[in-house]
């Protein structure tokens, strides 16, 4: 066992945010916290990296209370990233990566080449090498999404949090990012929105609902129709692919009857056709003559 909250409680604003929550990640293994908007995912994410005290029950890491262990200590080995980390604007990417290494560095301690070779892995592990020069104030949402897991990378974790990592990522980067957060060795938390994700790459799942957890354990057995409904109030279903991973399909009731003449004016231009060979144009445009 390396993270786990026991029993935790935590009010704000004069209201119980999270009530008796107790989850374990699995050493080395992914644990993925999903729920509704407002259940409180990121506010147990925030206990669990000790940037928050709870008001009642304990988060354990190596079976110690959280709060008995070194600042220093923490800061070395858990790294959290934030939904909307805030940096310095004039920093260049490679600096914000870098930051990850403070914790290493004592009081009077240069920059070793431990620390170039960490910092050039996650650059690289991220995709984000070529980028290592350019002003972070400069980047799109989804490059400053990958710039702050490589500074957590960079830090060299035994834990890693995660708030939401693959918010303003394109497909391709959800889901190289979710595949190396589970290739690593690292124990990970991740606040995840997305059920057919959390599915396929969780380990263990948490589900909360209004502040209280409502079930944790494997995938399958979590994230099941009946759950689905209950917690999110959608329908969905359970398959394995092809490759024998979970995935969760979600029922979308089918289009009104007008949608499907809304739908031939984008299908295709008369060149499109032509270059295609398709004679679909008639089909296409007929209803404009
Ligand atoms: N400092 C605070 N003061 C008052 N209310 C707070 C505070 N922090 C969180 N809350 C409230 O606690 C509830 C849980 O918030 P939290 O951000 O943990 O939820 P979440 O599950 O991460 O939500 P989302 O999926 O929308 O990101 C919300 O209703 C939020 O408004």
């Amino acid at each position: 066992m390396t993270l786990a909250a026991r029993d935790v409680s935590w009010s704000a604003g004069g209201r119980r945010i999270l009530n008796g929550v107790s989850v374990t990640a699995p050493a080395g293994g992914v644990l993925g916290l999903v729920g509704p908007n407002g259940s409180g995912k990121s506010s147990l994410l925030r206990l669990l990296g000790g940037l928050r005290r709870p008001d009642a029950g304990d988060v354990l890491l190596d079976g110690r209370p959280v709060s008995r262990v070194r600042r220093a200590e923490l800061a070395r080995r858990l790294a959290f990233v934030e939904q909307h980390s805030a940096t310095e604007m004039q920093l260049r990417v490679r600096d914000v990566v870098s930051l990850g290494r403070t914790p290493h560095r004592g009081a009077w301690g240069g920059w070793t080449p431990a620390d170039e070779a960490a910092v050039a892995a996650a650059l690289e592990t991220t995709g984000m090498t070529g980028r290592a020069g350019q002003s972070w104030s400069t980047l799109s949402g989804g490059e400053r999404q990958r710039v702050q897991v490589a500074r957590a990378l960079a830090q060299e974790p035994r834990e890693i949090l995660l708030d939401e990592p693959t918010n303003h990522l394109d497909i391709r980067h959800q889901l190289e990012l979710l595949d190396l957060l589970r290739s690593l060795r690292t124990t990970c938390v991740i606040a995840l929105h997305d059920l057919d994700h959390a599915a396929a790459f969780c380990d263990c799942i948490a589900v909360l609902d209004r502040g209280r957890l409502v079930t944790q354990g494997l995938p399958a057995g979590t994230l099941t129709p009946g759950l689905i409904r209950d917690v999110f109030a959608v329908e969905a279903t359970q398959r394995y692919d092809r490759h024998g991973t979970l995935r969760i399909d979600f029922t979308v009731a089918p289009p009104p009857a007008r949608h499907r003449s809304l739908q031939a004016h984008c299908r295709s231009k008369p060149e499109d056709d032509r270059r295609s060979g398709s004679d679909s144009r008639q089909e296409t445009y007929g209803h404009l003559s």
